[in-house]
């Protein structure tokens, strides 16, 4: 078995920094976390990729390809078909090693998660290939803290929860730059209630904004009832929160769980 994230999430929420931290934090517990940049955008990262998209190809070349023409974003999407067309070179690069613990750091469309199938068909080629992957969704805390703005945040982490069908974790990131009286109210969004969220939603009388009203409640008790989404805050200058969070993936993906059972056999051995 190998094992992955998919760090992905809107433009600028954070997902290279994320990355670059983690390795970094891993490094730091004698563990070895490796990130593959998956961004043929990407113009300035804070680590060293193992594996690098823009080898392969890049967003610029398809913009000045006198044939393609693209402009940056349906460049974006090209350049992503055009890694999955080219699998065999990711494959290749990403060679077969047991054991092995990836960040992908994705592009920040936002389009390729909630409604485009390309990263859903790398996500089928990578299980494929025996990674035992985890959708990691970041998203910028400070579109998270008022009620409207909480409701819309959860609405696009579902999305993307429906459209990639993998195992889904939503961190809150740059927690860093909240203030202690934002903190607070943001508390109260974090253990899902309605209550809290539409109380916080004030809107005239109007024949639209009661109906608006009404499908902003349903929407609100669907979210606390079902506990659809629940977002995890990511503190990256906070050590304890980077290892409690590390921790909660490694359990989704299954990451040491192979390592109990080994030794659980060899005690089971001992016994007989
Ligand atoms: N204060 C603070 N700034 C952050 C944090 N994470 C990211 N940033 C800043 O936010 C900006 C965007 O961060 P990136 O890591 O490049 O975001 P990204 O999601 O990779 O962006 P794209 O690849 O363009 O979609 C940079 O200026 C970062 O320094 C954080 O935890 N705290
Ligand atoms: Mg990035």
């Amino acid at each position: 078995m190998r094992y992955a994230q998919l760090v992905v999430g809107p433009a600028g929420s954070g997902k290279s920094t994320y990355c670059s931290a983690v390795a970094q934090h891993a490094l730091d517990s004698k563990r070895q976390i490796d990130v593959v940049n998956l961004d043929p955008a990407a113009e300035y990262f804070n680590y060293q990729p193992t594996i690098d998209i823009r080898d392969l190809i890049h967003v610029q070349d398809t913009m000045e390809n006198e044939d393609l023409q693209f402009g940056p974003n349906g460049g974006l999407i090209f350049c992503m078909e055009y890694l999955l067309e080219n699998a065999d070179w990711l494959r290749e690069q990403l060679g077969e090693q047991e054991d092995d613990y990836i960040l992908f750091d994705c592009p920040g469309q936002i389009e390729l998660y909630t409604h485009l199938k390309v990263i859903r068909k790398l996500v089928n080629l990578l299980q494929s290939w025996n990674f035992n992957l985890c959708c990691v969704y970041l998203i910028d805390v400070q579109f998270m803290t008022d009620g409207a703005k909480f409701i819309s945040g959860a609405m696009s982490a579902l999305s993307v929860m429906v459209n990639l069908e993998l195992p889904h974790l939503n961190l809150l990131t740059k927690m860093d730059l909240l203030s202690k009286s934002t903190k607070r109210q943001l508390d109260k969004f974090l253990e899902p209630d309605s209550h809290a969220l539409l109380g916080d939603i004030e809107l005239n009388h109007s024949w639209f904004n009661d109906k608006y009203k009404r499908l902003t409640d349903a929407i609100g008790e669907l979210v606390e009832d079902q506990s659809l989404v629940r977002f995890i805050p990511l503190n990256l200058k906070d050590e304890e929160n980077m290892a409690d969070v590390l921790l909660t993936i490694d359990n989704v993906i299954q990451f040491g769980e192979d390592q109990d059972i080994k030794t659980k056999d060899y005690e089971a051995l001992d016994d007989e």
